[in-house]
């Protein structure tokens, strides 16, 4: 009697699980379906073919796929199948007023980029606020006091690097730059213990290429196995061992750092270190291994993508030499300005130069999209139109800078376009046509409340690297090249070609 008690227990029990779990899978199903019965009520830009069809499209065509989307919808949202195979939402720039209003809670940025960095396994640290707070609140307002020491490091970082070039040299110019980056951001974030140590600066530069590795390595594996195996891939394991490695670099640093407060007289270091340990109580950071892990996340977001955009400058430059001298003149009368020395104020000045940045980086920026962010909560936009929750969506930034009405004849190259509205111009136009300037025409450092925090650091970075290499060398491209070296573009990246040489000769004056 007892054991049929037990028996239709057991069976009872077994029959409650049974029917919960039919009733979860329905649920899912049915929400997929919803899902895919939502996304299917927007337009799609390409309609035939099988999804793998359509995602090597896209990686060979992006671009000009962004532009048609761009010109065809004009004012609707459309989705089109991207790298991963699947669908991300295009939203025309006159919805981003709207958009960014929206709490992360709705459209988040820290989840964009967890899928796209796949966090979960790569570690990359993307929801706290510390960092971004530190680069705003310490980092931005203390350049005035830091350029002239920031421009120090940039010319004794240019002298290691460079060769002479009596003659004409050719040069692989991204590596230098990636080298002189890490040394000088390095001097800015972890300070003068480590910012001259080869096997710091190493780990720095090698961390954002490893993690691309393992990031694509984890993207490659279903979804469905990630859990299981992506911590033991080759790549995944590379990046335990870079945290270990960086920890104990930091170690000893932060160490003596706080055992120096405890000398009343002690002189604080003026570098991110010290405002990340400043600040550690209040955010409840305790661990050097999470003061490392920090470091190596502003290392991702600063170094590749300053060198990057430096060589996309120069790049163009030696397509067009011809705005060479205009650019040594004004540097050369902005540092006498300034005794010499490349203050905030002799930055400022270098409208020229800050122009042909910004017109470089309107054909040649680092992608062809921009504000990716995941929706979390359906959005109704100010049209009608519905975004699903669970979908990615992005503004497609180049088809904007390419757009005429948003800057006159804009198939023209005109490296001076921007510092002839600002000579002439009012105090806004001075404002909105700068370099780190971000707006729904601007879309470079992207847009809203996560734009990069980090861009006056970098423009300043990449100015007085400009500025050195300008009034030091005649730049040009090898012979035989015409034109500008094309970038690498596949899918919604661009990269200028690493593999490419540029010839430098040094000017005597
Ligand atoms: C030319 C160089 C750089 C480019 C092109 C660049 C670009 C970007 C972009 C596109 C974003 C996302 C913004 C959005 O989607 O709204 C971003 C975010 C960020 N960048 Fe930069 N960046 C650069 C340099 C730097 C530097 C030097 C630092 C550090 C000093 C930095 C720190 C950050 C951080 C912390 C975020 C995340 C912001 C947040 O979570 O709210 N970046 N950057």
């Amino acid at each position: 009697m007892m054991e049929l008690q037990y028996l239709s227990g057991v069976s009872h029990t077994f029959q409650t699980v049974a029917v919960a779990t039919i009733i979860f899978v329905a649920c899912v199903l049915l929400s997929q379906v919803n899902y895919r019965a939502q996304l299917a009520k927007l337009p799609a830009l390409v309609k035939e073919g099988s999804s793998e069809k359509k995602r090597i499209n896209y990686l060979k065509s992006g671009k000009r796929m962004y532009a048609e989307g761009y010109e065809k919808f004009k004012d609707r949202i459309y989705r089109m199948a991207t790298s991963d195979g699947m669908d991300s939402i295009v939203v025309p720039p006159q919805f981003l007023p709207e958009l960014r209003k929206l709490p992360d809670t709705v459209l988040s940025f820290p989840k964009a980029v967890d899928e796209t960095l796949e966090t979960k396994y790569t570690k990359v640290i993307t929801d706290n606020p510390m960092i971004p707070h530190t680069v705003k609140a310490d980092l931005t307002p203390a350049l005035v006091r830091l350029n002239p020491l920031i421009c120090a490091e940039v010319d004794e970082a240019m002298r290691e690097e460079m060769p002479p070039c009596e003659d004409w040299t050719g040069e692989y110019i991204y590596m230098k730059l990636v080298n002189v980056v890490a040394k000088v951001s390095g001097r800015v974030f972890v300070g003068p213990e480590l910012c001259r140590d080869q096997g710091y600066l190493d780990a720095g530069i090698n961390y954002t290429l490893e993690l691309m590795n393992a990031q694509r390595a984890i993207k490659d594996m279903r979804p469905w196995i990630r859990p299981f195996l992506a911590p033991r891939l080759p790549e995944v394991r590379l990046l335990r061992r870079r945290e270990r490695q960086a920890t104990e670099f930091l170690r000893p640093v932060v160490q003596a750092r706080r055992d120096a407060e405890k000398n009343p007289d002690y002189q604080k270091p003026d570098d991110m270190l010290q405002w990340l340990l400043n600040r550690s109580v209040d955010y409840k950071i305790d661990s050097t291994a999470q003061l490392a892990k920090f470091q190596l996340g502003i290392t991702f977001a600063a170094i590749h993508t300053t060198s990057l955009t430096a060589t996309n400058v120069l790049y163009s430059l030696a397509a067009s030499p011809e705005y060479i001298p205009p650019l040594r003149e004004e540097i050369r009368a902005a540092m006498a300005a300034n005794d010499g020395i490349i203050t905030s104020r002799a930055l400022q000045s270098m409208e020229k130069l800050d122009s042909f940045m910004k017109e470089t980086i309107r054909f040649n920026g680092l992608g062809f999209t921009s504000f990716s962010r995941k929706v979390l909560k359906g959005i109704t936009l100010s049209n009608g139109q519905y975004i699903p929750p669970g979908v990615f969506i992005e503004v497609p930034s180049h088809a904007v800078y390419q757009d005429s009405t948003n800057y006159p004849d804009s198939d023209t190259f005109d490296g001076f376009r921007f510092a002839k509205i600002r000579k002439g111009g009012s105090a806004t136009d001075n404002a909105r046509n700068q370099f780190v300037t971000t707006n729904e025409q601007n879309l470079f450092f992207g847009y809203g409340k996560h734009a990069c925090p980090g861009r006056f650091f970098a423009a300043n970075e990449i100015k007085m690297i400009l500025a050195r290499i300008i009034l030091e060398y005649d730049i040009k491209n090898v012979d035989g090249v015409i034109g500008r070296i094309p970038n690498t573009e596949t899918g919604s990246s661009s990269t200028p070609d690493a593999t490419k040489q540029l010839m430098f000769k040094k000017v005597h004056t």
